[in-house]
């Protein structure tokens, strides 16, 4: 579902050029679940931007369910984010002048793709249906980030992008808010790669790939 072909990503710092990526190669099969790994600084976050179609490499390719993403316009790709990819970072990201209930629905209604009876379903898998008419100023920051994962969730993403989903979270809502992920996407069939520092959390994934140097070890 996912290829990932020899990526490189430069960044021009004031010590002059710094090439965070070079030559990444990775692939992801519908539903599979891959742990991204790798020290502070080794690109991890630039990689997952990347396949997630929000930065570009300067080579290479990504290919989605059988499309180039790196070769699409802005446009393109935000089309691709919205329909295809979900991406759930650490920081929750709501609107806050929306209620829960739109919050959720937010991605899905923009890709066209919101469906009631499983944003519903997925409120109430997240433990969220009193939360519904709340704004997220008046939430936890586990609920904040169950809201977020069921925003991402609501518009059915074949790919999930997860960068330290949980890295905001105490130990015990970060156990269950990642039991919610990995079910959800066994449930809807998605795929997810995640970015974690935690080996407990990259254990709790099929596969597991390591950063160093801008190649994977
Ligand atoms: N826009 C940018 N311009 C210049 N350098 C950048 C830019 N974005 C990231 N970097 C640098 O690229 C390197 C990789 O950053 P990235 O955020 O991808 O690492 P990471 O592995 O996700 O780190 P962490 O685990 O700390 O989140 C870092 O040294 C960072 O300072």
């Amino acid at each position: 579902m996912l290829t990932v072909e020899n990526i490189h990503k430069t960044y021009a710092t004031a010590d002059g050029p710094f090439a965070v990526l070079r030559g990444i190669g990775l692939s992801l099969a519908a539903g599979e679940t891959l742990a991204l790994t790798g020290e502070s600084g080794s690109g991890k976050s630039t990689l997952l931007h990347i396949i997630g179609g929000l930065d570009t490499p300067d080579q290479g390719r990504v290919v989605l369910s059988g499309t180039d993403i790196a070769a699409l316009d802005d446009n393109g790709r935000a089309a691709v984010r919205r329909g295809t990819v979900g991406v759930v970072f650490q920081q929750f990201n709501l609107i806050p002048s929306l209620k829960v209930v739109d919050n959720i629905a937010f991605q899905a209604r923009l890709a066209g793709q919101y469906d009631a009876q499983w944003a519903a379903d997925l409120a109430a898998r997240m433990g969220l249906e009193a939360q519904l008419n709340k704004y997220p100023e008046q939430l936890s920051g586990g609920q904040q980030q169950r809201v977020a994962i069921a925003r991402t969730l609501a518009p059915k993403p074949r790919l999930v992008l997860a960068d330290e989903p949980t890295g905001n979270l105490d130990e015990d809502t970060a156990a269950t808010v990642m039991d919610l992920i990995l079910e959800l996407v066994r449930d809807t069939g998605a795929g997810l790669l995640m970015v974690t520092h935690s080996q407990a959390l990259a254990g709790r994934m099929q596969r597991r790939v390591h950063l160093r140097a801008g190649q994977i070890a």
